[in-house]
């Protein structure tokens, strides 16, 4: 796509002699209200980029995100603005937020369920496990390969799982519980990725530590997570983890993003390309406005419902 073209030879490291772009007052990554793109299922316009094109995660074409940056470099934000735009669309949306619900809590009325803490994450992801055990019956059954080729009204409705801060579901204090709870969240995350593409089940992971020092899983899952964004980091290893099986030119230009930067992010593109790109900045009211606007399309998930009733009873 012409779009994602735009670093293909003039970005490098300043070791190597060439200028790293930055957002200027003529550069469109400061003018993010220019682009717009069609809307369609699971597609949303998430902001700019630099040649002044859409930025839109689609996925569709791209299942599975990452999303890595600093604290204050923009992924709650981004994560807002990929909700506010599936919110209208016929699509469940699941919240893992173990820093308290503190950000997708804004949301809660158009989630289908938010957990709070890792102990629940469990029981949702175990519970959407089974689900799409179900729809891969649903889809051998009916002599298809996925979902998409089902008949509009035998298909199951997309799911999409954003997750906001990866580390709080794989660290472990060290207690035997703790551990035996990161490794089996460790273990439905990769299974949701590795077998969620075809059955419309979607991961989108955001975190500033994304790295191997949380545990052999957390490299298993970023293999499966294709589409990466990565904002400023506080480490150069951050950038390098996140984008360097993809482009080393792009992990230098990612590096480079300032503390004042903020929202503007490295983006993987649908076909291998990558982009600076910035999001649109959504405000805590525009996010809550949306979620009560469309809390009515919110379908329900029998499933992750029981699971978490089972949780409250058991804990009683
Ligand atoms: N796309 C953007 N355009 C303009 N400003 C932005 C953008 N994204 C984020 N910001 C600003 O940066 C601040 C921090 O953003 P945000 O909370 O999304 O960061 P974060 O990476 O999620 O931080 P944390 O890890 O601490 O939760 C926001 O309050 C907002 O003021």
């Amino acid at each position: 796509m012409h779009a994602w073209k735009v670093h293909a030879v003039r970005v490098t490291s300043p070791e190597r002699g060439l200028v790293l772009l930055t957002a200027t007052a003529s550069d469109p990554l400061a003018r993010p209200g220019l682009a717009s793109a069609p809307a369609a299922l699971l597609s949303a316009l998430i902001g700019v980029l630099e040649n002044g094109g859409a930025w839109v995660m689609d996925l569709r074409l791209v299942p599975h995100w990452l999303i890595a940056g600093a604290t204050r470099s923009g992924k709650s934000t981004l994560l807002a603005r990929l909700i506010t735009q599936l919110a209208p669309q016929q699509v469940a949306l699941v919240g893992i937020d173990c820093k308290g619900g503190m950000e997708l809590g804004l949301f809660a009325g158009r989630l289908s369920a938010l957990t709070t803490c890792r102990r629940e994450a469990v029981a949702v992801l175990a519970a959407l496990v089974l689900d799409m055990q179900d729809r891969m019956r649903a889809c051998r059954t009916a002599g298809f390969r996925s979902i998409w080729e089902l008949p509009d009204k035998l298909r199951p409705i997309p799911v999409v799982v954003i997750v906001d801060e990866l580390a709080e579901l794989y660290l472990s204090d060290g207690r035997r519980e703790s551990k035996a709870e990161a490794e089996q969240c460790s273990t439905l995350l990769l299974r949701l990725a590795q077998l969620g593409v075809a059955l419309g089940m979607h991961l989108v992971v955001a975190g500033q530590r994304v790295g191997s020092d949380l545990g052999p899983g957390v490299t298993a899952l970023r293999a499966q997570l294709g589409g990466r964004i990565c904002h400023r980091v506080n480490d150069p290893g951050t950038a390098e983890i996140t984008l360097g099986d993809l482009n080393k030119d792009a992990v230098v230009v990612a590096q480079s993003i300032t503390q004042d930067e903020k929202g503007v992010a490295v983006c993987t593109g649908p076909e291998g390309g990558w982009s600076r790109a910035r999001s649109h900045l959504t405000s805590t009211e525009e996010a809550s406005a949306t979620a009560r606007k469309y809390a009515a399309m919110t379908p329900e998930l029998p499933a992750i419902d029981l699971a978490l009733a089972a949780l409250e009873g058991g804990a009683e």
